[in-house]
């Protein structure tokens, strides 16, 4: 599917505010995608739909977490995490986009998780640091990511752990886990610092 056809789907979706972060979104991922030399209208497709389901009735997206493999403790946790992970399932029934790499990277676009591969870590990043974004520690991650991806990734995961602990939320675990994956890979695979 070319960005055109994918940006006239998501604009029945999204409102005016939400069409344009989504992009600034697919412009960022496309930025990232060669800078890393990533499958780049992969890249830019992922950024496209991230949020296609963001404005779901809550009951449509509980029924399809429930009715679809997407794991169920989603159901314990905000519904604000829901729509990644019910994003990854519809468009391949309502758009027939079927291809793994691009469902992952929606699915993983709000928590992260362990192994990202780098189409996931792409559109999570872009869609914390693209340039409409203006809360505290952006400028770090986006100097980051001009020269280390999973530096850039790491640090947004350890911002939004940090945000919601002070916040006294609770946090889905694939952030944890995206972030103690993060800190290995950047410690050349140790857990015990640096080698
Ligand atoms: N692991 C998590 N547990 C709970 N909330 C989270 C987690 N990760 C991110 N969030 C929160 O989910 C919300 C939605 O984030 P996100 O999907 O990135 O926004 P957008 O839909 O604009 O792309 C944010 O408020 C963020 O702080």
């Amino acid at each position: 599917m070319k960005r055109e056809e994918a940006i006239g789907i998501v604009k029945k979706y999204l409102p005016e505010k939400r069409l344009q972060h989504t992009l600034r979104v697919a412009d960022t991922a496309a930025l990232l995608a060669d800078k890393y030399f990533a499958d780049k209208e992969k890249a830019v497709l992922a950024a496209i739909f991230h949020d296609y389901c963001k404005y779901r009735p809550l009951e449509e997206m509980k029924r399809c977490i429930i009715e679809s493999d997407l794991p169920k403790d989603l159901l314990e946790y905000h519904p604000e995490l829901w729509h990644g992970p019910v994003a990854a399932v519809l468009i391949a029934r309502e758009h027939g986009i079927q291809d793994r790499e691009i469902r992952l990277a929606i699915q993983y676009h709000t928590t992260g998780r362990a192994h990202m591969s780098l189409l996931e870590m792409i559109v999570f990043l872009a869609d914390y640091i693209e340039p409409g974004r203006n809360f505290p520690g952006v400028e770090e991650v986006r100097a980051m990511a001009e020269k280390d991806i999973i530096q850039a990734c790491h640090q947004a995961s350890k911002n939004t752990i940090q945000h919601l602990m002070r916040k006294g939320e609770p946090i889905y675990p694939d952030t944890f886990y995206a972030y103690n994956d993060l800190t290995k890979r950047l410690n050349g695979g140790s857990v015990f610092g640096r080698k």
